[in-house]
């Protein structure tokens, strides 16, 4: 049986203005069920890469194609495509003085006309839906608080019923649990894990965090200077190519390994 390719990137190039080149021509196919973590020192590409993906930025070369279907550019093709992946951010990305529900309710607004969006008039069944994806992240007595007033924990887990909410193919998580202590990043962990994996969402998550990407990842995608220098099995990682990801930037890497054990 052959497995249908979620996202394909081929030959992915990013300059930013005329000095620096973010990405060096990366391919990378994410697989069905695949749960992907892309590892790298700071600078590596990681973000330009997840960014180049939903088209948050435009690549300069190089093409992506969701589902088989290379972007065009066009404005509803880019609606379409954002509407089918779900984005979870470091920062979070919520509307502060919104409630929880409004936030996680956000992730319908790529299926919704404009006008509707507009004031939001989600349906009853949107509204089940979210305070159901809610309750799944453990956020059934947080539903009619403000975000602002939420945990950093809390309010990921918020971010991920945003996600989810938009019945998407592919999670791209940008850094997910960068800002988090220890205990609230393996609840987001776990979280983003389980909900992937049961619903049959392909993954593909930015971590600092080496231990956090052996434990959960199918498959890791090493990233050192815009270029791919490993990409396999997590048992595949040897310490010795750790070692080379994060050469002459090892402090990063223990520091972060710690935060993430
Ligand atoms: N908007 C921008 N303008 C100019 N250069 C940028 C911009 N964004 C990123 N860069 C540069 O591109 C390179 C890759 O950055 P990127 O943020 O993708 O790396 P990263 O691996 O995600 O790092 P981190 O883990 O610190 O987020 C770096 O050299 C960075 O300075």
């Amino acid at each position: 049986m052959t497995m249908t390719a979620i996202l394909k990137v081929e030959g992915l190039v990013k300059a930013y203005g005329a000095g620096t080149l973010a990405l060096k021509g990366i391919d990378l196919t994410v697989e069905e069920g695949e749960f992907i973590a892309v590892i790298g020192p700071s600078g590596a590409g990681k973000s330009t890469l997840l960014r180049c993906m939903n088209r948050l930025i435009e690549p300069t070369e190089g093409t992506v194609s969701f589902l088989g279907e290379p972007m065009n550019g066009s404005k509803s093709h880019l609606r379409r495509w954002r509407s089918q992946i779900g984005m979870i951010f470091q920062h979070y990305n919520l509307v502060n003085r919104s409630s929880v529900l409004e936030n996680a309710l956000h992730g319908r607004l790529g299926y919704m006309s404009s006008l509707a969006g507009v004031f939001s008039r989600y349906s009853e069944e949107d509204k089940r839906a979210a305070i159901e994806l809610l309750v799944r992240v453990g956020l059934q007595n947080e539903i009619y608080k403000r975000a602002d007033e939420l945990s950093g924990g809390q309010k990921q887990r918020v971010g991920i019923a945003r996600a989810l909410m938009q019945k998407p193919k592919l999670i791209l998580a940008d850094e997910p649990i960068a800002s988090l202590d220890p205990k609230s990043s393996a609840v987001v962990m776990d979280t983003i894990y389980d909900n992937c994996t049961s619903r049959g969402i392909a993954c593909l998550v930015n971590l600092h965090q080496v231990e956090a990407a052996k434990k959960y990842a199918t498959r890791i995608v090493g990233i050192k200077g815009g270029e791919k220098v490993f990409d396999g099995k997590p048992e595949e990682l040897t310490d010795e190519m750790i070692r080379r990801i994060y050469e002459g930037k090892e402090h990063e890497m223990r520091a972060k390994a710690a935060a993430g054990a």
